[in-house]
């Protein structure tokens, strides 16, 4: 975001540490102004006057956990950030990054409808890593070039509801079925195929990028 030239002001909200990652971001040479908000109380000043929201808080997945795994402790997360988000900043664009997105996007939804601050064309989840992902592995099984790739990718980002479609990719590779089904296959799994290799040390932050 900070490197996004439509940025004029970026506000960095956390529980904790956000003066370190703030100080640090601010020196990004663009024009966004960098602030750091710290702790609840601060929440309000984070939120003022802000177009869009991107809430990546919360639990991470460890190994062997599903993203639903994480979904009793982010819930409340998600639930006290859009409260806010519904004071603060009503009219802003959403996008929910905190797993599992297939369930904080609805939350949010039901936290909006409440004070009636809800627009379906307002609220997003952040399911770009699969699209990344059945780009690189299509392109990679294709051997063809990276540039000018495209894979739809449909549903939701969990598992078997992420739907990537690789019939009307482009350009045409004409794969055979049993690739089809291991590229749809690794799509998929792509999240936990990271979590794993990171080994307890967090999930996917770098091909976010
Ligand atoms: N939708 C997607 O494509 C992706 C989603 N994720 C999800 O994003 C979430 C965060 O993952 P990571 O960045 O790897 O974890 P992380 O542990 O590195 O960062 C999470 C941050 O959330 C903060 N946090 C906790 N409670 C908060 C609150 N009430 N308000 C504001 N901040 C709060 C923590 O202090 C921490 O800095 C996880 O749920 C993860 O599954 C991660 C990668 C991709
Ligand atoms: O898999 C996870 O836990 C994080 C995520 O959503 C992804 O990498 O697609």
């Amino acid at each position: 975001m900070k490197l996004n030239p439509l940025v004029s002001q970026l506000a960095l909200y956390d529980i904790a540490n956000t003066p370190g990652v703030a100080a640090d971001v601010s020196h990004v040479n663009s024009r966004a102004e960098v602030a750091g908000y710290v702790g609840e109380e601060q929440l309000e000043k984070a939120l003022e006057g802000c177009d869009l929201v991107i809430i990546p808080a919360g639990l991470p997945r460890k190994p062997g956990m599903s993203r639903d795994d994480l979904f009793n402790i982010n819930a409340g997360i998600v639930k006290g950030l859009c409260s806010a988000i519904a004071k603060y900043c009503p009219t802003a664009l959403v996008n929910m990054i905190s797993n599992p997105v297939n369930s904080t996007v609805p939350i949010a939804a039901e936290v909006f409808k409440e004070p009636g601050t809800y627009d379906e064309k307002k609220l997003f989840g952040v399911t770009t890593l699969d699209v990344v992902r059945a780009k690189t592995f299509y392109t990679e099984k294709a051997k063809i070039n990276f540039a000018d790739v495209n894979v739809p990718v449909v549903g939701g980002h969990a598992g078997i509801t992420i739907l990537p479609l690789f019939s009307p990719a482009t350009p045409k590779a004409n794969l055979a079925e049993g690739d089809i089904k291991v590229l749809t296959k690794r799509t998929q799994e792509g999240g936990t195929e990271v979590v794993e290799a990171k080994a307890g040390k967090g999930s996917a932050t770098l091909s976010v990028a």
